[in-house]
């Protein structure tokens, strides 16, 4: 049982690099590049068995590297000065492309207007830009990309104007760097806030703490507040409506934590690699400026560097009152980083009533407490079934709940007549199998499969699939799902609604 349930979290749980990503099926060939670029040759090695590499440790090399896949595979002009932090392009990519899925994902319907055009904020763009120059030139999006140092504004003017054929895309908009908003402390920088005005010259009575170097100690964030320079509250206009924010922010308290991983050099100064609090006070600062900017964002969406503060954030937002979390991993390399998203608004609930054809629907169940697993849902979803007369087997080993209604279930369900009674099944259940092989149905009954996955700890996704073709369940499908939805919500997360 043990063995099997590992190898289910593998199968469901490993991290791809995005299908749509550039570099999914072809990673970057170093080869043909130095064959392309002269001034790239020189950072190429070639093992013995003639594979060719280059030094990760060597930030000329990464940085080149950048270039020149931003040049080749996406026609941009980019550089950075020495030391500044230097993106990796498939990585980057990956977070571009889940964005991309939130948005046509039905969850949120898209009611905020902005014209027409997909627009997003980029909290902390830096000196490299990339999150716009990539959403810009991959998919037209438009920007606005903040920051707070001189460096990284000067140097993102100069990588949008670079690139004359999306600059009109990309707005660079500096944040005043010693206006503190102490939040944290229940003081508002009301001035700002009110008048929705940025007044970019002003100085507050706060002083920016000086980052501290402080010894290295993982937990060191736990209660600590952001008391830096204002985020979105402050920055974002009143009049201004986003598809999106997204961040990849500094991760770390101190430098000598930023300092850990000696197998690369992506540069990184201390202002863009530490604030005070950590990417956990940071990320919790946008949380809480999201709830006043709750009608100007259809998604709100930050990266995360470690697992263990993904958690504590996620009950945060709920706490504040969100109607949507997400989560996602992106694979970087042998790190990993995490995805949140999460919004205020309305959740497109009778998605799956605008869908009645499709054989296959999904939700997630996000803030689940610890004591409810899958299990615990597997089995709520057969008493629902059962409760309303029809029959089921809860499959353990595939974590599956297989239903199955005849065609006066499907007439009953219809008419809106759950819960029904059902007197005549005839289906013969079988025994419960270790693959999940599905259930013996006569001519006029039908399957339909739940299955449920574990996506982390507290957050499950449920899908559903119609098992035969010629379904009987076809037109009934979307509002029972619908329904077992609004049922384990009730039951499993009182607090998203
Ligand atoms: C880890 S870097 C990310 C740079 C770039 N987006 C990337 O992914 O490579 C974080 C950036 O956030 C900026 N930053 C820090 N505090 C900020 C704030 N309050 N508002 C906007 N940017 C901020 C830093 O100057 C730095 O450029």
């Amino acid at each position: 049982m043990r063995g099997k349930n590992k190898k289910r979290k593998r199968e469901v749980e490993q991290p791809t690099i995005h299908p749509n990503n550039k570099y999914s099926e072809n990673p970057p060939d170093f080869a043909h590049l130095a064959s392309l670029y002269s001034s790239f040759e020189p950072f190429v090695q070639y093992s013995h068995n003639g594979h060719p590499r280059i030094d990760w440790t060597d930030f000329n090399a990464t940085r080149e590297l950048t270039r020149v896949l931003l040049h080749y595979d996406h026609a941009l002009n980019w550089w950075i000065p020495d030391g500044q932090l230097c993106p990796t392009v498939p990585n980057r990519s990956n977070y571009i492309h889940w964005l991309q899925d939130l948005l046509s994902s039905n969850i949120i319907p898209n009611t905020i207007p902005t014209g027409g055009k997909v627009r997003g904020f980029d909290i902390g763009t830096g000196a490299n830009c990339i999150y716009p120059l990539l959403g810009a030139s991959l998919l037209g999006w438009s920007f606005v990309g903040s920051d707070v140092t001189d460096v990284a504004i000067e140097w993102a003017e100069k990588n949008v104007n670079s690139n004359p054929h999306i600059s009109e895309l990309i707005e660079i908009r500096r944040v005043q760097s010693n206006a503190t908003t102490p939040r944290a402390e229940g003081l508002h920088n009301e001035e700002s806030v009110l008048s929705g005005k940025i007044d970019l010259s002003r100085r507050t009575d706060t002083e920016v703490e000086p980052l501290p170097i402080l010894p290295l100690d993982l937990n060191a964030c736990e209660n600590k507040n952001y008391h830096g320079p204002p985020i979105l509250v402050g920055v974002v206009r009143d009049d201004e409506k986003f598809d999106f924010c997204m961040c990849n922010p500094p991760f770390f308290e101190s430098l000598d934590e930023a300092g850990l991983n000696p197998k690369t050099s992506c540069g990184g100064t201390s202002e863009e690699m530490v604030c005070s609090g950590g990417e956990k006070a940071f990320i919790t600062r946008i949380i809480e400026d999201s709830t006043e900017l709750k009608h100007q964002f259809r998604w709100f969406t930050s990266m995360i560097g470690r697992k263990s503060n993904l958690k504590n954030l996620i009950s945060k937002l709920w706490e504040v009152g969100v109607t949507v979390v997400k989560t996602t991993e992106f694979v970087q390399g042998r790190t990993s980083r995490w995805g949140l998203a999460w919004s205020f608004l309305p959740l497109a609930q009778k998605s799956s009533t605008s869908l009645p054809n499709k054989n296959t629907m999904s939700f997630m169940l996000e803030g689940l407490q610890r004591q409810n697993g899958a299990f615990n849902v597997l089995e709520d979803v057969k008493s629902y079934f059962s409760l309303h007369g029809l029959s089921c087997t809860l499959n353990t080993s595939s974590f599956t709940v297989d239903v199955v209604a005849t065609k006066d279930d499907c007439d009953s369900i219809l008419k809106n007549e759950l819960p029904i009674l059902n007197q005549s099944i005839y289906y013969q259940p079988t025994e419960k199998t270790s693959n999940g092989s599905s259930v013996n149905l006569s001519r006029d009954s039908s399957c339909l499969r739940i299955s449920v996955f574990q996506q982390i700890p507290g957050t499950l996704l449920v899908k559903g699939s119609l098992q035969d073709r010629n379904c009987l369940l076809s037109g009934a499908f979307s509002l029972i799902f619908q329904k077992l939805e609004e049922a384990l919500r009730s039951k499993f997360c009182t607090k998203s609604v």
